[in-house]
């Protein structure tokens, strides 16, 4: 018997619109009470993937299972509303004429008075139950969404497929609803597939990303795994700014302004990219044209002058121009650290954050 059971399992999924392909062999699965963000850039194919497992968009070629049984494939096509999943869009819709608590109940079977007590019960996590008995044009849109997520919720169902749901509510009022639905879901067992173009979003509340890309998925993984060791550049640049310092590889070594690099496996003459995000790159004083000596955890420093600099809430980014190749590199520091425009500084990048990947 396996630990877990896979609720939702997606296999070479592969959606067009007018003969233009916007899904790619896409695989997925998610386990009960497992969160899976689908993230990527607008227009990459999240939601198109999110409405074909929904059963509103008909895939070209996939197959697509709940809790083990086929729901789209070479069998045919469950409707959506066989399917036992739970859907919330970005343009969810209340029912106008029903209260706030028969709304929430709209999905429900069973005894009125059962109904009822869920609703309230569901209501109360999202902080609205005084509204019970409302109707939703008396409620603010932040409101309505979370009678939407309420009702979502509600009948339980086995798989919980979300498209950016939380894209309405206020920054204040976010986490605390996000990390409420969450907590709701996965103590019901629901699988959660979470559309999401925000990377932060994504790692709050993923165990496990999928980085979609060009209708494909390039990556997949645990937010930590996703962010530490990126696919490729795009991948790495997805997540934060990058510094990229170019190099050529020569014999399964490039040399940089910060020394010499490994490049394992790179045939000599192959161009790579060596990423490093901003907050691991190291700055140290100018000593009389002299920097700090090299160590092997961080290198060679390499000197570079500020181009300026700017505080920004929690932390301060100072933008560099290198000597050597005159190359634009950028440091954040945690702290106000605000050097004045053409101070020399020496920099240093650490080697065990730095990503070798060859030029696409
Ligand atoms: N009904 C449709 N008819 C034609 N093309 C469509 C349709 N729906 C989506 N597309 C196209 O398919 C591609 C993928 O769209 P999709 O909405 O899946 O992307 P997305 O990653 O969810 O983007 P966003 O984050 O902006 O919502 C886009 O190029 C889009 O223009």
């Amino acid at each position: 018997m396996p630990l877990t059971t896979l609720r939702l399992q997606v296999d070479d999924l592969c959606c067009s619109f007018d003969g233009r392909q916007v899904v790619s062999d896409v695989t997925l699965s998610v386990a009960e009470g497992q969160v899976m963000c689908l993230l990527g850039p607008s227009g990459c194919g999240k939601s198109t993937t999110l409405r074909a497992i929904a059963g509103v968009e008909i895939p070209d070629s996939g197959t697509i299972r709940i809790d083990g049984a086929p729901v789209f494939g070479p069998e045919g096509s469950v409707p959506p509303e066989h399917r036992g999943v739970g859907l919330i869009f970005q343009d969810f819709a209340l029912f106008p004429h029903l209260s706030v608590a028969d709304n929430v109940a709209f999905g429900l079977k069973g005894r009125k008075k059962d109904k009822r007590a869920r609703a309230h019960a569901l209501l109360e996590r999202v902080h609205l139950e005084r509204y019970l008995d409302s109707y939703p044009h008396e409620l603010s849109g932040g409101e309505q969404q979370r009678v939407a997520l309420a009702r979502a919720i509600a009948p339980k169902p086995r798989v919980m497929l979300m498209d950016e749901p939380f894209s309405g509510l206020d920054n204040r009022l976010r986490d605390g609803i996000r990390d409420e639905t969450l907590a709701l879901l996965k103590e019901e067992g629901t699988a959660v597939l979470l559309v999401t173009h925000e990377p932060e979003e994504a790692m709050r509340m993923a165990d496990e990303i999928a980085l979609m890309r060009d209708g494909r998925i390039v990556q997949r993984g645990a937010p930590y795994n996703v962010y530490n060791a990126p696919a490729d550049r795009a991948a790495a640049a997805f997540f934060s700014d990058i510094n990229v310092i170019e190099g050529e590889v020569n014999g399964a070594l490039t040399d940089t302004p910060f020394g010499q690099f490994l490049a394992p496996g790179q045939p000599d003459g192959t161009k790579v990219d060596i990423a490093i995000r901003p907050q691991h790159v190291r700055i140290d004083f100018d000593r009389d044209g002299r920097g700090p000596n090299p160590t092997p955890q961080d290198g060679t420093p390499a000197r570079a002058v500020v181009v300026r600099s700017r505080f920004i809430g929690n932390e301060s980014l100072v933008e560099f121009r290198l000597d050597a190749t005159g190359g634009k590199m950028i440091a954040t520091v945690p702290s106000v650290f605000l050097p004045k425009p053409g101070t020399p500084l020496w920099l240093m990048i650490r080697r065990d954050r730095c990503f070798v990947f060859p030029r696409a």
